[in-house]
């Protein structure tokens, strides 16, 4: 793209109210209902840990907002239960057998079940001081249900498995609760288990479980040639929060840019869109999760196909993010150009978990199902080398990798 095509486009665009990407999936927070009140604490009065001490018998713990390591685990659980809500699931979404027994049991109405999980590390997913732990629960319900959604499938049920240092406040693993479970009436689903443990660093994982109400499962591997190369929900968003963050705090990015903090803190990808993409008859499918380029090659490599991006659609995003770009560059005192920044966010940002899919031209021309814009094509794979190209040419690369 030169210098003066991004200028038309930005004074096209720029007449544009709102964000590029369809207000219903860019926006986040959603205010949690009331929290039930938690149950009475349990009556026990011996620890695990004092089987192992003959004649101590340890106090009951105070019912405090103090840190876990001073209340216990079923004190903990107690309160983290009470957080989610699990009792209050949405009408014919809850589990035939929900959390307190040795495991759960999940109705399968299709025989075959969806099953992706995904775990989120203190540091290297979520900062505590950038997110608060509703945020984090919303992001670990929401990145979960975008890969149930990538099959095709309807979430049946999730297990949330949490490993918290000692030290950390209950509060935060009951605001984690409220986040996770405010995300799964959202979506229309519940937390059926899960397990509790102690660890270095604060750990947060689910696994989600999903049906397919009779449809073959999405899979990445099925592009052809001649498919319309589509995409429903947004690119860049999370990783333009995530650097507004990283260059001035959550002060910076409030002032700069609120809806791109909370895309980066509590993304809402459009899951309803994976059933519907599958009904609609879409050949390929996976969310964005580590970059539209390192994703795009997935299904390219999959499918034995190469896939061209648009540059009009891209450059809509680019501009999109123009403004935290500047900000950014104006913080860090950097010379970067705050084009290419904006368009290695769209290129190789993650975790908006957008859905990528692949349709035959026929559904394209039928008109694909809400929210998915053509963003592209599907082209013969170019010697032998499965890759992401925009308008034909500049490769795209970049993209998040975990040992990166
Ligand atoms: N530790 C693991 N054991 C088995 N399979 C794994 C493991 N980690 C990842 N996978 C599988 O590899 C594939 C790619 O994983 P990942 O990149 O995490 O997918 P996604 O981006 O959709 O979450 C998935 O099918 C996943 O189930
Ligand atoms: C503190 C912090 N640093 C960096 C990131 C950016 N980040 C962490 S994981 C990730 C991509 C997705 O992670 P991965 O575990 O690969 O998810 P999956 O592809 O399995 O869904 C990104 C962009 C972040 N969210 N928080
Ligand atoms: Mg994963």
């Amino acid at each position: 793209m030169t210098p003066s095509r991004s200028a038309s486009a930005a004074a096209t665009w720029s007449a544009r109210p709102t964000s590029v990407c369809t207000s219903t999936y860019a926006s986040t927070t959603t205010a949690a209902p009331p929290t039930p009140a938690p149950p009475a604490p349990s009556p026990a009065v011996v620890t695990e840990r004092s089987r192992y001490l003959p004649r101590v018998v340890s106090r009951r713990p105070e019912r405090d907002s103090g840190a876990v390591g001073r209340l216990g685990e079923a004190e903990v659980l107690t309160r983290l239960l009470a957080a989610l809500g699990v009792t209050g699931a949405p009408a014919g979404t809850a589990p035939l057998v929900g959390p307190g027994d040795d495991a759960a049991l999940v109705a399968a109405p299709d025989a075959r079940v969806v099953a992706t999980t995904d775990l989120l590390v203190e540091g290297r997913d979520f900062r505590t001081d950038w997110s608060s732990g509703d945020d984090v629960g919303a992001k670990a319900v929401a990145q979960n249900l975008a890969d149930v959604a990538a099959m095709g499938a309807v979430p049946t049920g999730l297990l949330l498995t949490v490993g918290a240092p000692p030290e950390t406040p209950v509060a935060w693993l009951e605001d984690l609760g409220r986040g996770v479970g405010a995300a799964c009436r959202r979506w229309g689903t519940s937390v059926v288990g899960g397990d509790l443990s102690g660890s270095s660093e604060l750990l947060v994982s689910i696994t989600a479980l999903g049906d397919l109400q009779g449809r073959a499962p999405v899979l990445r591997g099925g592009a052809s040639p001649g498919d319309v190369l589509a995409l429903a929900g947004c690119v860049g968003r999370s990783a333009a929060g995530l650097a507004l963050l990283s260059a001035g705090g959550p002060a910076l990015a409030a002032e700069v840019a609120p809806e791109l903090l909370a895309a980066h803190r509590s993304p809402v990808p459009p899951v309803e869109a994976g059933p519907a993409a599958a009904r609609a008859g879409a050949t390929a499918m996976l969310d964005v999760s580590d970059g539209l380029g390192v994703d795009g090659r997935r299904i390219a490599a999959a499918s034995g196909v190469h896939l061209d991006v648009d540059s009009w659609w891209e450059d809509q995003h680019v501009l999109d993010l123009l403004g935290a770009a500047r900000a950014v560059v104006r913080r860090l005192a950097r010379d970067d150009d705050e084009q290419v920044l904006a368009r290695s966010w769209v290129r190789g940002g993650g975790e908006d978990h957008a859905l990528l899919a692949a349709f035959p031209p026929e559904v394209a021309e039928r008109g694909l199902p809400e929210p998915f814009v053509r963003i592209g094509e599907v082209l013969p794979v170019r010697e032998g080398w499965p890759a992401v190209t925009v308008n034909g040419d500049v490769e795209v690369v970049g993209g998040w990798d975990v040992y990166a």
